[in-house]
């Protein structure tokens, strides 16, 4: 094959890869739309309710997959939304025919209603990954008891405690008072359509700005608030979405039954979701389809029949399998095939040279900055104090930043220099004192809303969204500054043309060297145009040219807005020619230039470890 046609083999096999996502499930939605006809009417009955296990488990893989918290609570927004999706179904049908009109919306409404005050209460409360799952798998079974117990008559509806709720009308689409009963085969057919919207819908919003966000947030949440994001009002509306997801299944389940008891709440039913997710491929949204299909077909074939049967040993078998032979699931697996043969874009990070801007570059990036720049900012803090049990890192520290000169905290390991500068931030929340930006107090806001109102912060370690390119680092920064796409398209260009990363704008973060994150996640700070930077320890994993431009960097930078940095290096400080304070044991312990602090008999004891002065 000559040349050519193998790069146009690679460029369709790429542009295929790119669209698979919405390309072979449409494929799939018309092959089961045309097989829908033809098949067995029992068949169809029971592959109906696979599908709606399916969009069940895409509920659960737009929060865990994407969203990242494993939540045990669909079954609940799931049991909820066909209890209260088939009352309405069971007292407003009568008067249109249509049951759907009324038990979808109700089912999707409730769900996500229930899911919204559940998440205000694990996100809102930072609660751990680990609490907030059995929190979720606590809540369903409170439902569940109380779906027991409940029993109540809405209108015509009976919730009869244990003994469930029947006469459920199945599914009609029809606008005809007493409408003729739908064949199973056309209602294998509607709840696929259904079952399309949703995927699409997650498919869309997930590729949208919100959804580049709420994977951010899974990758590094920390991140993502220092970029200016608000994560607890993305993780709420990602939960709340879910559970409206949710909601839609359980409405459709009702009407695929015509009868609900409280075992749709079960640990059983809880415990099945995050298994078609993990069977199909967690985070590919049409993975759970998948999932339920395979074990909800094993266990037909094996003569399960719709339901139950040999379900809990296939479930067994096929984790054991998982867990051997596809860690990532069937279409994970298939995934990772497939990248194989694409070209790896993360070959880019090898022909890396090492960042090497210009002064043209630089004022380019500060005339973009400066347009999106408010005014210049004061940092200052007054007695701020933090204690950490009986370790106090920041004992009263009073400091006032500003532009004009870069300002440097050095001193001994564990002198506290990177707990002030979290202080500052809003990592860490002082226990008494202040922190101001000009005169506005911000001690306890937290740390999206100062980055709102101008701070920049890069912590010791890079961060940076591993999963992610490069360039999409860069927008993601851009783009938190005030939502602005045009913004975020032009700055994020600026800072990677001036990074010099041009070449590896579609290589992955997390193939950068440490050196290159470093640069990467200074990069993005540049991107929020700050007037308020804060480094600690920028400089570490960088080599000494690199070191130099950084120096150049921030004298450059700090000429319009105010840069505080925590650093160990000390040539690197002095290249700076800016403020320096040295802190010790939390305190302030001196401030001057680097060759006074040098001279000074006290802080080379403090370095040293002596106590002839200090
Ligand atoms: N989250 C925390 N929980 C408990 N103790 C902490 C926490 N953060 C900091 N400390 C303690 O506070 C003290 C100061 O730590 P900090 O990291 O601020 O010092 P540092 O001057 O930045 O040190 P280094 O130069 O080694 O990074 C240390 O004793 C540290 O163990």
């Amino acid at each position: 094959m000559a040349e050519e046609d193998v790069n146009m083999d690679i460029t369709m096999n790429q542009k295929l890869y790119n669209t698979s996502g919405w390309l072979f499930p449409a494929l799939f939605v018309f092959a089961g739309l045309a097989l829908a006809g033809s098949i067995d009417p029992y068949l169809a009955y029971v592959a109906t309710s696979w599908i709606i296990f399916g969009i069940l488990g895409l509920s659960l893989d737009v929060v865990w997959g994407r969203g990242g918290f494993l939540s045990l609570g669909q079954t609940a927004f799931y049991g909820v939304g066909g209890y209260l999706g088939s009352v309405a179904a069971i007292n407003l049908s009568p008067f249109t025919g249509n049951t759907l009109i009324w038990s979808l919306p109700v089912g999707a409404l409730s769900g996500a209603l229930l899911a919204a005050c559940l998440a205000w209460i694990i996100f809102y409360a930072r609660m751990g990954p680990l609490q907030s799952t059995i929190l979720s798998y606590t809540f369903t079974l409170l439902l569940w008891s109380l779906a027991q117990t409940f029993k109540v008559e809405i209108g015509s509806a009976v919730i009869g405690g244990d003994n469930g709720m029947s006469s459920i009308p199945s599914v009609a689409t029809d606008f005809a008072i007493n409408p003729e009963p739908m064949s199973l085969n056309s209602v294998f057919a509607v709840v696929i359509v259904i079952a399309a919207f949703c995927y699409f819908c997650t498919y869309f919003l997930m590729k949208s700005h919100f959804g580049k966000v709420v994977d951010c947030i899974r990758l590094d949440d920390q991140k993502a608030e220092l970029l200016g994001y608000d994560i607890r009002r993305y993780q709420l509306i990602t939960f709340s979405y879910s559970g409206a997801i949710a909601g839609i299944a359980g409405a459709l389940f009702g009407a695929w039954s015509n009868y609900l008891n409280p075992s749709i709440f079960s640990v059983q039913e809880a415990l099945l979701v995050p298994i078609y997710v993990l069977v199909g491929g967690i985070s590919t949204l049409a993975g759970p389809f998948v999932g339920a299909i395979m074990i909800g077909g094993l266990s037909f074939w094996l003569g399960g029949g719709a339901v139950g049967g040999q379900t809990t040993l296939i479930l067994g078998v096929t984790l054991i399998v998982l867990v051997l032979f596809l860690r990532n699931g069937v279409l994970g697996a298939f995934n990772l095939l497939w990248k194989r043969i694409l070209p790896d874009q993360n070959d880019a990070a090898l022909q890396s040279s090492s960042v090497n801007f210009c002064e043209k570059k630089l004022a380019n990036l500060q005339k973009a900055c400066a347009e999106n720049a408010r005014q210049s900012m004061t940092l200052s803090t007054d007695k701020a104090y933090k204690k950490f049990g009986g370790v106090v890192p920041v004992n009263e520290v009073s400091l006032a930043f500003s532009a004009g000169n870069p300002y440097a905290l050095i001193g001994p390991n564990g002198a506290g220099k990177s707990s002030f500068l979290k202080t500052c931030a809003g990592i860490y929340l002082p226990e008494s004192g202040a922190v101001f930006l000009n005169n506005t107090e911000i001690t306890h806001k937290p740390i999206f809303q100062r980055v709102k109102l101008g701070m920049g912060i890069k912590n010791q370690k890079p961060q940076v969204f591993g999963e992610k390119t490069v360039k999409e680092n860069l927008w993601i920064a851009g783009y938190a500054s005030n939502r602005d796409e045009k913004f975020a398209n032009t700055i994020s260009e600026i800072v990677l043309d001036f990074l010099g990363f041009e070449q590896q704008r579609n290589v992955q973060a997390s193939a950068l060297s440490h050196g290159q994150q470093q640069w990467l996640d200074i990069g993005m700070v540049l991107c929020l145009a700050p007037k308020v930077i804060l480094l600690d320890e920028p400089a570490a994993g960088m080599t000494n040219d690199e070191t130099r431009q950084l120096s150049e960097l921030v004298k450059s930078l700090s000429k319009y807005m105010t840069v505080l940095l925590v650093e160990h290096d000390m040539d690197f400080v002095r290249s700076l020619d800016g403020n320096v304070t040295v802190l010790h044991m939390g305190s302030v312990f001196a401030e001057g230039s680097v060759e006074s602090l040098r001279e000074d008999e006290r802080v080379l004891d403090i370095y040293l470890g002596r106590k002839e002065y200090a």
